[in-house]
């Protein structure tokens, strides 16, 4: 395998609950104590994105794929663990140096209405990271990416004196695409970015997402609990659980075979006419909070094959027979 484009390494992120150092102060059993809360948002993640592939991180709400997108695009700071880009170290990088990682690496967020400004045109919205990563382009240099852009996703080049709020659901995200494509990324972190549209529009910017994708050479990070979504767009699958990554799989593995239980319940979960699927499973209980996360395997309150070790141990990623990454120690001990 070639060495990957971006790699996600030993990655932890806590937001700090406690508030002032004054208010972490409480008094227990006869003593000041110092009370400090968190949430245990990602709790060691490693995962490597190749060039040209999509990568989906799929999951319950709250187990933290926007946190590792926001992570990644060094919009939070890691609490512990390290990103690297083309292996460049780049979560530590300042000023110049984390400029040109700034162009290569581009997001795209869930919702057009509140990552375009209202009071922009297009041409401005557009023309805003062209300058600011290209300020020698030449007003013809940046007139011309303004027009190829607006084209390639699909918007007449001939609105671009027109503003966000005249845009559609739809536009407006294919315009947001427009603003990530124009400075010519090559990875493009994109957390649920059709999951804000119309269901009829979903399909049309997941397909420009596609295209882009094979015309310019991309790789994706790509946020979503829609699995059908993964299944059309994936190449490989990262399922998380509370802050940590259960399952690692090519797409096509990952759902003729999924071997996690946790991924197995996410798949019984598709509503289907006939139901004949093996590993059915359906959840008990809430997901556990990540302020207390529970000991040994984060899923074991709610696995139907937890045991002592399960409880006691944190499972790591091992590789079984089809090549696809699982944590979890009843496929190791082959109890499932
Ligand atoms: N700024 C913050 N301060 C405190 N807690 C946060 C913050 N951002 C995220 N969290 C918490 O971190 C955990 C992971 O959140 P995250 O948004 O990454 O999950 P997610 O899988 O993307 O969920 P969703 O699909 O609902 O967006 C959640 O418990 C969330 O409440």
């Amino acid at each position: 395998m070639t060495s990957p484009l971006v790699s996600i390494r030993a990655l932890e992120k806590r937001f700090d609950l406690s508030g002032s150092l004054l208010e972490q102060i409480t008094f227990e059993g006869g003593r000041f104590r110092r009370k400090q809360e968190a949430v245990h948002a990602i709790n060691g993640v490693d995962l490597e994105v190749q060039k040209g592939e999509a990568l989906c991180v799929v999951g319950e709400s709250g187990c933290g794929k926007s946190t590792v997108a926001r992570t990644v695009m060094g919009l939070l700071s890691p609490s512990a663990g390290e990103i690297h880009y083309g292996g460049q170290r780049i979560d530590n990088l300042d000023g110049k140096a984390a400029l040109l990682y700034r162009r290569k690496m581009q997001m795209i967020f869930q919702n057009p209405y509140a990552s375009l400004n209202p009071r922009m045109t297009i041409q401005q919205t557009l023309e805003e990271p062209i300058r600011f990563h290209h300020p020698d382009w030449s007003p013809t240099q940046v007139r011309d990416k303004i027009h190829e852009v607006m084209h390639s996703v699909g918007i007449d080049p001939d609105w671009g004196s027109r503003f966000g709020h005249e845009f559609s659901g739809g536009q407006r995200q294919r315009i947001a695409i427009a603003r990530a494509l124009a400075v010519d990324p090559e990875f493009i972190v994109a957390d649920e970015p059709i999951s804000a549209l119309d269901v009829s529009i979903q399909a049309q910017v997941l397909n420009l997402l596609m295209d882009a994708q094979e015309s310019r050479g991309l790789t994706y990070l790509f946020i979503t609990h829609d699995l059908a979504v993964v299944e059309h767009f994936g190449t490989r699958v990262a399922v998380m659980y509370l802050g940590r990554v259960c399952e690692l799989a090519d797409t096509k593995n990952l759902f003729a075979t999924p071997r996690h239980p946790y991924t197995q319940a996410l798949l019984s979960a598709i509503p289907k006419l006939e139901d004949d699927r093996p590993n059915h499973i359906r959840l008990k209980g809430e997901v556990p909070t990540p302020v207390n996360l529970p000991s040994g395997c984060v899923f074991h309150g709610r696995c139907p094959y937890a045991n002592e070790r399960c409880r006691q141990e944190v499972p790591q990623l091992i590789v079984t027979d089809g090549g696809t990454q699982v944590a979890c120690h009843a496929v190791e001990e082959r109890r499932l």
